[in-house]
């Protein structure tokens, strides 16, 4: 038994952690697909989410079949396309909204013909979301915003938001706020303190959310945010997961062994 494993721990809070995906867990890439998922992500994950109990679920944008892709054979609570898709901690998914999945298809075949003029943008058609990434044509960027406002145009429940490199529609009344929240009224996240870490101005909601449920939003990086805290880059992420679930792991074997 080390020194450390002598010294009663304080009693920390009860944590749910929330996480962003792109940027925030792996690097950016030049495209959706380009980017490099190590293996010992989804085992580090894995941990941290076992000694959170499972209070422990992705926010991102992208759809959860990517999430779970990425992250095989792990399967996390994950709320998908910008909080339009949602698996809870018990595996069930819910229905996403049918008028939001046809408005973003709509979207989607609107945009179609721009991608045909410029190969180097990217169009992703979610399921209830829509992404238009310009990262590889960034001359490009005022094109994409007023095609994606002429898109939306017209579907008044639908809103824009703008990622890194990308425009992105989505349900007004969805964001990573709605599904933190929602998380937040259930098991095993019920009556836990939120911690939310993300990377883009898309993560905002969702800081505000963990913030005003009296936990805590973790920006990564620079620019402005509602987060209280920061934190310097990827593998700063890894290390803080890898280090809040020691703290759970330490308290634990104390209580069991005094
Ligand atoms: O909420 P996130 O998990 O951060 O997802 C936001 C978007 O991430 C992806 O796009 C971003 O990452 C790409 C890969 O690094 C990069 O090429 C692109 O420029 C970024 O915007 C994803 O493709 C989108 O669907 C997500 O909405």
């Amino acid at each position: 038994m080390s020194q450390i494993d002598q010294v009663e721990p304080h009693a920390i809070p009860r944590l749910a952690i929330f996480t962003d995906f792109d940027g925030t867990l792996v690097e950016l890439a030049e495209t959706p697909d380009g980017i490099d998922v190590p293996v010992s992500l989804a085992h580090q994950l894995e941990r941290t989410a076992r000694e959170l109990d499972s209070a422990f679920a992705v926010l991102t944008g992208r759809e959860i079949e990517d999430i779970d892709k990425y992250l095989a054979p792990l399967t996390l609570p994950v709320a998908g396309a910008h909080g339009t898709q949602r698996r809870r901690a018990d595996g069930f998914v819910e229905t996403v909204d049918p008028a939001a999945v046809l408005a973003a298809e709509e979207i989607a075949h609107a945009i179609e013909p721009l991608i045909e003029t410029h190969p180097d943008l990217v169009l992703e058609a979610k399921e209830g979301a829509v992404a238009l990434h310009y990262r590889q044509a960034p001359e490009l960027e005022d094109v994409c915003r007023h095609a994606m406002e002429e898109a939306v145009n017209g579907i008044p429940d639908f809103t824009l938001v703008a990622g890194k490199m990308v425009i992105e529609a989505r349900p007004r009344s969805m964001s990573k706020g709605t599904a933190l929240r929602a998380f937040m009224q259930e098991e095993p996240f019920l009556g836990r303190l939120p911690i939310f870490i993300g990377d883009d101005t898309t993560d905002e909601d969702g800081f505000i959310a963990a913030q005003e449920l009296g936990g805590v939003g973790i920006k990564l990086g620079e620019g402005e945010t509602s987060a209280r805290m920061r934190i310097a880059n990827v593998a700063s992420v890894h290390a803080l997961l890898q280090g809040l679930g020691d703290i759970v792991a330490r308290d634990r074997e104390y209580e069991r062994t005094h």
